[in-house]
């Protein structure tokens, strides 16, 4: 049975529907990512599971007990779940060490250095230890949020974007120092966040938000590889999308003949491939000749920024795509490293990894 179970919660605000029948399943002990734009209602959900407010309509359980159903509501401070709100919220006349130990029982014996502790866990220097908030950075102030929730040793922690305040290195460096802490305490995880690689990253399940629903919820390369429509592929990541007639496995489109990962016969519709799973190898028009059945493309743009580089490739032997009018020959807009991407001008032979996905 899962440890948290979400049930046809519903939430407005006035005229507004925040939430729209969410259901989930959490296991324990493991972590969830909730993604979606601004506005689809990610904070809403992460405060009624809190407690900060009540659903109008369905239940949410924990381990087994009502937290809320309808009418019926246990309060915010006796569900033990941790919640680490965007702006940190502590407490601004306590220091440092008086914000993470607040909470914790006063009689505790290894209470200070259970603080050292987890400050030492978020990468906090132990001079922070008696400044107050205001003498913080954003993103120290936050990592003093989240050991203030872990000291409380919650059942179930609630992080609404807490690494948005860090730099790139220090995010990716918390976010798997914090993965790793709440991950030997037992401690069930849901995460919302606006970073796709962040949330494919950190989390088992993603759940991808959109208008107060979840469009799709699914393991992390489950979503990435296979997801339900063009705006999840496009969300969680940079995706080609194509007109395609499919068939048998085998999907027409301006890529030529190239294996599906479905049986179904359409005559219109969209297959996706993940940019990576275009290969790129340089040659020249002369190399073109001879080889019917080889697929070939010239870069007509690329844009420098460090690893990664944005190549535009446009189509030299089109395949007919069904409704090549549509797109006519738009570029494929790839993202390759930049050590040894190709120029401008040049003529490169296009191959396909793996198979491509039908979307809905
Ligand atoms: N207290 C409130 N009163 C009125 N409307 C609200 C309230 N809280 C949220 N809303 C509305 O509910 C919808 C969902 O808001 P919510 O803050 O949950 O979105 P979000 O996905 O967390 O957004 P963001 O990523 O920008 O933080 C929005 O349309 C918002 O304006």
């Amino acid at each position: 049975m899962s440890f948290l179970q979400l049930r046809a919660l519903n939430k407005h605000y006035g005229s507004v529907k925040a939430l729209d029948g969410i259901d989930l399943n959490v296991v324990a002990g493991s972590r969830t990512a909730i993604v979606g734009p601004s506005g689809c209602g990610k904070t809403t959900l992460l405060r009624l599971i809190a407690g900060f407010e009540a659903p109008d309509e369905g239940s949410i359980t924990l381990d087994g007990t009502v937290l809320a159903n309808g009418g019926s509501s246990v309060p915010a401070h006796k569900r033990g779940i941790g919640l680490v709100a965007q702006d940190g919220a502590l407490f601004p006349h306590l220091t440092v060490a008086a914000n993470i130990g607040f909470g914790m029982d006063r009689g505790e014996a290894d209470r200070t250095e259970r603080i050292a502790e987890l400050a030492y866990i978020v990468g906090l220097d132990k001079a922070i230890l008696k400044r107050h908030p205001h003498e913080l950075s954003g993103g120290q102030q936050q990592r003093v949020a989240i050991a203030r929730a872990m000291a409380r040793k919650p059942r179930l922690m609630l992080l609404d974007e807490p690494f948005s305040a860090l730099d790139t290195g220090l995010r990716a460096s918390m976010r798997k120092a914090v993965a790793e802490l709440l991950e030997s305490a037992g401690v069930a995880t849901i995460l919302v966040t606006h970073d796709q690689s962040e949330a494919l990253s950190f989390a088992d399940q993603v759940a991808v938000m959109r208008d107060g629903k979840f469009s799709q919820v699914g393991a992390p390369r489950e979503l990435y590889l296979r997801p339900r429509d063009r705006m999840i592929a496009e969300f969680l990541g940079d995706a080609v999308v194509l007109p395609a007639r499919v068939d048998s496995g085998f999907a027409q489109c301006p890529l030529g003949r190239i294996a599906v990962d479905s049986t179904e016969r359409r005559d219109t519709a969209r297959i996706m491939l993940r940019p990576e799973q275009l290969t790129l190898k340089c040659t020249s028009r002369e190399g073109m000749s001879g080889t019917p059945d080889m697929l070939f493309g010239e870069v007509v743009e690329t844009e420098f920024a460090g690893s990664l580089c944005t190549v535009a490739v446009r189509l030299l032997n089109n395949a007919d795509p069904p409704d090549a009018a549509a797109i006519g020959n738009t570029p494929l807009i790839l993202k390759k490293p930049g050590m040894d991407a190709p120029t401008t001008g040049e003529v490169v032979r296009i191959s396909v990894v793996g198979k491509a996905h039908l979307l809905a």
